[in-house]
């Protein structure tokens, strides 16, 4: 990012993949010398290689806004932000796309439920993707960084280290079994082999092995904390790029992030109307909130953390 959004908001002016509020009428703290419009430079202020930035660096927004000292009212106001001070009017509508999945599925479970090629766990999309849905997450991340230009991707890589140890301690590990199979057991859960119940030493994926049954305890849906966890990562990731609505809004890397974002929202929605109760999974997405919590909610107003984190946007 090179240069200061001019409004006429009296909130002060934040920038996209900036850490630094910076106040109406000063300058740019770097000029676009030569925007290229396809390889464009962005990130925090800090890690922004401000050789980079000055040479060839310049997004649409700085182009943009230096041309035009007035921004219009509409979009000052999207600077805005509501809730405590937590959501920026896209990130309000990116957080209530998943509750809002979750009960329109839920309420379309108990209207009816159509027999559909995704009413199976075994279809594709299930199999092939959200079965590896970290892996597809990080892929697709990798994709939306490349292009990115930073000179010091610190805070971007312990933003993906956080996020993946989340996924990794709720659904693959931690300390033995995940938190999501310690929860099921905690709350009474067994793995029935047979006749015999078994109380301890169970995670949800040796007791399938051993074609047991994951029975009686509170089983947190998986799908709807990976499909909300990965989301929201991603969707905090890319939104300074499209509220930009600059030429990196518009390359591919951006368009395959989205796409991966509406195959996440779809199975959710298939997951709220076909598995699952509806506690499981509401639990699931609360679960999802953690991380998403902690690096865009609680870390923008540490200042060391904020700093060591360079969250973008916020
Ligand atoms: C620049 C910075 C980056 C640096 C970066 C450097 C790295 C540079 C190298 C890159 C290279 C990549 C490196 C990647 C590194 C990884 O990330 S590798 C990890 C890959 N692994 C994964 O992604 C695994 C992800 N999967 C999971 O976490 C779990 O399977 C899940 C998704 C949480 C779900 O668990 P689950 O057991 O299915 O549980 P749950 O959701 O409760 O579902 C219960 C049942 O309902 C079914 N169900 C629920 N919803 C649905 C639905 N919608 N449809 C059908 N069935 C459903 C389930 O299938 C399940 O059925 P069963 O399997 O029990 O029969």
């Amino acid at each position: 990012m090179t240069s200061t959004a001019h409004s006429t908001s009296s909130l002060p002016q934040q920038q996209p993949y900036s850490d630094q509020s910076i106040p109406v009428g000063a300058p740019p703290p770097y000029t676009a010398v030569d925007p290229t419009p396809e390889e464009t430079t962005i990130g925090t202020s800090d890690d922004i290689d401000p050789e980079l930035a000055g040479n060839q660096a310049g997004s649409a927004v700085d182009s943009e806004t230096q041309s035009s000292p007035a921004m219009p009212a509409t979009q000052s106001n999207l600077h805005q932000r509501y809730l405590f001070n937590i959501f920026s009017f896209e990130e309000a509508v990116v957080f209530a796309i998943y509750p809002i999945t979750v009960c329109l599925g839920s309420l379309v479970s108990v209207i009816s439920q159509p027999d559909t090629y995704f009413s199976s766990k075994r279809n594709f999309f299930n199999v092939i993707f959200v079965k590896n849905g970290w892996f597809w997450t990080t892929i697709v991340f990798l994709i939306h960084c490349v292009r990115l230009r930073i000179s010091r991707p610190q805070g971007l890589l312990m933003r993906y280290a956080i996020t993946t140890l989340w996924w990794y301690l709720f659904t693959q590990w931690f300390f033995g079994a995940p938190l999501m199979d310690r929860i099921f057991l905690g709350t009474g859960g067994t793995c029935q082999v047979g006749d015999r119940p078994s109380h301890s030493g169970w995670t949800s994926v040796g007791c399938r092995h051993a074609a047991g049954e994951w029975t009686g305890g509170h089983d947190i849906s998986g799908h709807s904390f990976l499909l909300t966890h990965a989301s929201l990562f991603l969707w905090y990731e890319i939104l300074p790029v499209l509220t930009e609505r600059g030429p990196l809004a518009r390359q591919i890397n951006t368009k395959i992030v989205m796409a991966l974002l509406l195959l996440w929202w779809w199975m959710l929605l298939m997951t709220g109307i076909y598995f699952h109760s509806f506690l499981e999974k509401v639990t699931g997405w609360i679960m999802g909130l953690i991380s998403w919590a902690m690096l865009y909610v609680v870390v923008p107003r540490v200042p060391l953390l904020k700093r060591l984190f360079s969250v973008p946007g916020v």
